[in-house]
């Protein structure tokens, strides 16, 4: 049987990086005057990366952002992430027991974000996790990103898997929906940074945490949907 890939979003899911967004956000939109953003705001605005981040962090405060100041701005807000790496984020509770559970039983891991890949990669080399995954893909690994079916196919392919035996694990509706348009089963975590509840974004299962991601959980959600 082919062994199965369980793909992981980064931002929310995998790793609690809220208090480092936050920072570099507020450390980039200083420069423009504009008030600092909250956990509460960041859940509307995390999901598409740095320059979507941004936009949606003018469009909060009803500001007009012209395309200098949002060029400077990532420019600011990447220099300031890349620099205090891996500053407070964490792996959440569970996660690392998580991934030695499933690795143990044969099953193989890859991550997939709308992060950047050059702040993905280097973030989860600096917390000693980067050699656990077969695939590390982000927002601009390819042309198309999550909820593109397509991010997810990409990642499995890296992984030199099969999608009919991948699972994706997400905290936000484009993972949800990413793993839809790819056609693969999906559980979506309570515990990150959507905007609204979990439970009505369709995924195959709801966890509130990496305990409940088990590897009975992941052969059944294989064994239902082919
Ligand atoms: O950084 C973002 O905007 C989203 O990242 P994620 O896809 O890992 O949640
Ligand atoms: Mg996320």
């Amino acid at each position: 049987m082919t062994r199965p890939l369980v793909i992981f979003d980064l931002d929310g899911t995998l790793i609690d990086t809220a208090p480092d967004l936050i920072d570099s956000l507020n450390h980039a939109i200083a420069a423009a005057d504009l008030a600092p953003v909250t956990f509460e705001d960041l859940t509307h605005l995390v999901g598409q990366g740095v320059r979507i981040m941004i936009r949606r962090a003018f469009a909060l405060r009803e500001v007009p952002l012209d395309d200098q100041t949002e060029e400077r701005l990532v420019i600011r807000f990447m220099d300031h992430y890349a620099a205090q790496m891996p500053g407070k984020s964490r792996p959440y509770p569970g996660a690392l027991e998580c991934m030695d559970r499933l690795a143990a039983a044969g099953m193989r891991l890859a991550v997939c974000t709308n992060k950047a890949e050059e702040l993905a990669r280097p973030l989860l080399e600096k917390l000693g996790l980067a050699d656990r995954f077969d695939a590390i893909t982000g927002g601009n690994t390819f042309s198309v990103r999550k909820p593109d079916g397509r991010h997810i196919l990409g990642t499995v392919e890296m992984a030199g898997a099969d999608p009919a035996a991948s699972i994706m694990i997400g905290d936000s509706v484009n993972d949800i929906l990413a793993a839809r348009n790819a056609a693969i089963p999906s559980v979506a975590v309570t515990f990150g940074y959507s905007d609204v509840a979990v439970e009505t974004l369709g995924a195959s299962r709801v966890i509130a945490s990496f305990e409940e991601l088990t590897t009975d959980l992941v052969a059944q959600l294989l064994a239902t949907s082919s």
